[in-house]
Formats: structure tokens, sequence, C-alpha cells
């Protein structure tokens, strides 16, 4: 099965590169920019029927949620019209299309964990327009699979647990949010769900479902976490200290409760991710033997001669 996913260097693109090099059925062919602009959607199509896939996955997106505040029409181009072409070329081909979305559709004022069924509400452009790319994929390819997911982390790229172990690397003591809450997802994990729903037999389902780690915490509670571990296996770590989202003010707000329920996708497809600090180890692990090899905690601090 040949599948092409959109994006080359991102924290999924990378992740399903590294999951489909042990499955020797699948070949998959990751095409970004230059040759796929989402900012400039007619290069999307040409990009897309030189792959020939059978299936495509639909990754790449603009995800800088503060700095799209002011810069809607690139969040719009990319996480809109961009999506919808990829979908059509899918569309083109009689191909599915299985496309990421995001949790901050949901506007997080609610207290329960959001199902598919529940309104999304979105509350920052980033959203807004991960929610009208959705709408977009789905009215142009009716072969759509729609994946929500969450607080993405991974070895690669740009994202909290490698951001935590950067500053702890340099500082004792953190301020992380304590009142906003969700599903830390590695995306190594996303990696495996996305490669199963391309395989799965009942492949052919559509519609919107949601895939996160198992489990809840909150921005202090993640950190407090990576750092438990990272201090384990001899990288840096730093104390929390607790902070409300009212003194950590953010050019987007973030929802107070983004939190996912995976029972839909466990229902069709029989599968779950592992409990959230499970899969927080083997990624610490990484960056840690990538990053901080020979890090000496000692070191941080001033010693008296
Ligand atoms: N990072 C997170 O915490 C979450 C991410 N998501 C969604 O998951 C998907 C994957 O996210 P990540 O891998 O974390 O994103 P990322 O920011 O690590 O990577 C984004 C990818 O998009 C590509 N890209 C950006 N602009 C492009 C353009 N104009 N043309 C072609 N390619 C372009 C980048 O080169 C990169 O490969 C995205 O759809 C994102 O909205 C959903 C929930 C949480």
């Amino acid at each position: 099965m040949k599948i092409a996913v959109t994006g080359t260097s991102g924290q999924v693109v990378t992740s399903l590169v590294e999951a489909a090099a042990a499955m020797p059925d699948i070949q998959l062919v990751p095409v970004g920019r230059p040759d796929l602009d989402l900012a400039n959607p007619t290069s999307v199509r040409q990009a897309i029927l030189d792959v020939k896939p059978d299936i495509v996955v639909s990754a790449a997106a603009c995800t800088m949620v503060d700095r799209v505040e002011d810069e809607r029409n690139l969040a719009y181009t990319i996480n809109v019209v961009g999506a919808a072409a990829v979908a059509e070329v899918a569309a083109t081909l009689h191909v599915p299309i299985i496309h990421l979305s995001s949790n901050y559709v949901f506007s997080g004022d609610e207290p329960y964990p959001y199902d598919e069924e529940d309104e999304a509400e979105p509350k920052t452009v980033y959203g807004y327009t991960k929610l009208r790319g959705e709408r977009a994929v789905a009215s142009v390819n009716p072969r759509h699979i729609i994946l929500r997911t969450s607080g993405l982390y991974s070895p690669f790229g740009h994202n909290f647990v490698r951001t935590m172990l950067r500053i702890a690397a340099e500082r004792q003591r953190i301020a992380v949010v304590s009142d906003q809450w969700g599903n830390p997802t590695s995306a190594l994990d996303l990696a495996d769900a996305i490669l199963l729903v391309a395989t799965h037999p009942t492949r052919h389902h559509t519609g919107i479902f949601h895939v996160a780690g198992t489990g809840e915490t909150s921005w202090s509670g993640f950190a407090r976490y990576i750092f438990e571990v990272s201090r384990t296996h001899g990288g840096p770590f730093a104390e929390v200290q607790e902070v409300a989202s009212a003194d950590y003010r953010t050019r987007a707000k973030r929802p107070s409760n983004s939190c996912l329920s995976t029972d839909k996708f466990d229902r069709i497809f029989g599968w779950r991710a592992p409990i959230w600090q499970s899969s927080v180890v083997p990624v610490v692990r990484r960056i840690i033997n990538a990053d901080y090899p020979r890090f000496r905690p000692k070191a941080r601090g001033k010693r008296k001669a």
C-alpha cells in the first residue's frame, strides 16, 4: 500500500516515517514544500497525483496557535483551503483521506471529555481554521476519516516535552499552568493509530474520530511527570511552580478542558492509546540520549570552592 502524507518535517510525519519503516507492506511518501505548499493550494494537485497513492494522510498544517491570532489569512489558507485541496485530489483519485484535526475545535468550557457528537465551538483562530478544515475536507471527499487529537509530543520538532527539558537544563524552577487539562498524546502512538486506520478492513468508515493518550492531566502535572522520568534517567529536571492561566497570559486563550473521549475509535478500530504516562517514558529517554547525553544536574548550581 502506498500512502502519501503531507508535510516532511512535522512530529506526525516523522513518526509515521519511522513506524512505516518497520512495515514492509507500506510505502510512505512524504510530500511537502516546495513541491506541495498548502499556502499555495494550486501546488497541491500535481504533487499528490505524482505519488499515485492508495490513501492520503493530511498531517501538514499551520500549528502556530498564538501567531495565527494575528495571521488569520495564512492559517485559513493552509488549514482550510489547502486541506480541502488535498482532500479534493484524493477524491479525484477515488482514494480515502485521513485528515488530522485538533481538540481546540472545542470551547473547553464543559467539564467532561468531549466526544464526537459534542458541539464544536472554537475560541481561537487556530481552532476555528481546524474546524473549517474538517468541514471542507468532508464536503469534497466522501471517503474521509478525520482524526482529532490533543497535546502532541515526540522526540522530534517543537513540543511541550522538548521545551520543558530544554528549560530545565538552564533553570531550576519552571512556572507551568495548572488549570488547563488535556490528554498528552505521543505522536509515535498516533502514527500507529493512523497506520491502523489506513490498513484496517473497516477503513471504509467515514466521519470524525477522537484519538489521544489515555488519561488526563494538567500541563503542570505533565511537566512534573516529565521531570520525574528525566531525573530517573539522568536527564534535566526542575521544580514545577503551579500558576493559574489568569497569571500566564498567551496570545490565544487555551481551553480549560480539552480532554477527548476516545471510546468511538476503540469501538470501531479496537485500539486505544497507552496510558499517557507510559508513552512519555520512551520519548523522554530518546530526547535525553539525543540532546543531553552527558547532562550533570549539579553543574547547574554554583558550587563553593
Ligand atoms: N501539535 C499538537 O499538539 C496538535 C496537533 N494537531 C494536528 O496534528 C497535525 C500534525 O501536527 P504536528 O505534526 O504536531 O505539526 P508540526 O507543526 O510538527 O508539523 C506541521 C507540518 O506541516 C508542514 N507545513 C506547515 N505549513 C505548510 C505548508 N504551507 N505547506 C506544506 N506543509 C506545511 C510542516 O512542514 C510540518 O511538516 C496537524 O494537523 C495539527 O493541526 C492536533 C492536535 C494537537
